[in-house]
């Protein structure tokens, strides 16, 4: 659905975008991840038409330009709502931008309100609502008329767990309904939760792209080991084949308590990328 290709954008001395490669498929979830000033946000507005790039391409549903915007759902890092009206003028209003009229607009609206459980707030000015309430606001003004492919920068930042949890339930429907999405965010557990696709953004390009299975392939986890020995209750042992390693450790004759063995996680994948350890599985 979304292909990007070799996207360059200097500001300056300073490149933003350094051969940015990326493409999303239709039901995937992509979690764009990586430092401050990697480049994620540059990108979604390259993709948006408010950022021309210098080089590369952007492809939507195999097209490109003007035709394609309507597609798109945007949610952007910074809030882009108007403030002096209610939650469900502001989702009229995008509803109409996504070509919807009359009913079907009406019921689009309402569907959307449930499924980010605004309802209960649709008539208050946005200006008056707190953060994480603009949050969702600005996730349904992306999906309302269920655009093909959705760009979320950071939807969640500053939320609750219960506004986390609606966001990330709506992200995941929309993804079954075949939506690509590309999810931007700094809290990784957020990504296990959506089983995303992860791509890694470093200075300016993506280094690594894959499932999560994918790319923890062959990074350690953990094993732990409890002794009822006072002198070592305990024993941390970073592992890649923890079979082995247990066994190592019975054959030399001590009992354990209990064993619990930690699969690599995506913080792992994140250090040993930036580190430079981990295989990198570009896109
Ligand atoms: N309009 C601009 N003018 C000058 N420099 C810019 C502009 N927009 C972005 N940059 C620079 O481009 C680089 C990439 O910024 P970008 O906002 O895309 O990073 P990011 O990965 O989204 O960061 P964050 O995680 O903090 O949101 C940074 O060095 C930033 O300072």
């Amino acid at each position: 659905m979304l292909v990007a290709e070799g996207l360059v954008k200097r500001y300056g001395r300073r490149s933003a975008l350094d051969g940015f490669d990326l493409a999303v498929a239709s039901g995937e979830i992509v979690g764009l991840i990586g430092h401050n000033g990697a480049g994620k946000t540059t990108f979604v507005e390259v993709v948006t038409g408010l950022v021309r790039p210098d080089a590369g391409r952007v492809r939507i549903a195999g097209g490109s330009g003007r035709a394609v915007r309507r597609l798109l759902g945007v949610a952007p890092q910074e809030f882009a709502l108007y403030n002096g009206v209610s939650v469900r003028e502001n989702l009229r209003l995008f509803a109409g931008l996504a070509g919807l009229r009359g009913r079907r607009r009406d019921t689009e609206i309402t569907r959307v309100l449930d499924e980010l459980r605004l309802a209960p707030i649709a008539d208050r000015p946005v200006g008056v609502l707190s953060g994480g309430q603009r949050r969702r606001v600005q996730a349904a003004t992306a999906m309302v008329g269920s655009p093909p492919l959705l760009l979320l920068d950071e939807p969640t930042a500053g939320a609750d767990p219960e506004t986390r949890s609606a966001l990330l339930a709506a992200v995941g429907a929309r993804a079954e309904a075949g939506a690509a999405v590309l999810y931007i965010t700094h809290y990784l557990p957020e990504l296990v939760d959506l089983d995303a696709t992860v791509a890694l953004a470093r200075a300016g390009r993506v280094v690594a792209r894959g499932t999560q299975r994918e790319l923890t392939r062959g990074l350690p986890g953990e094993l732990r080991v409890t002794f009822a020995d006072p002198a070592e209750p305990e024993l941390r042992l970073p592992t890649t084949d923890p079979g082995a390693d247990l066994a190592a450790l019975l054959a030399s004759g001590r009992t354990p308590t209990s064993v619990d063995v930690r699969r690599p996680s995506l913080d792992d994948l994140y250090r040993a990328l930036e580190a430079g350890k981990a295989r990198d599985v570009a896109a």
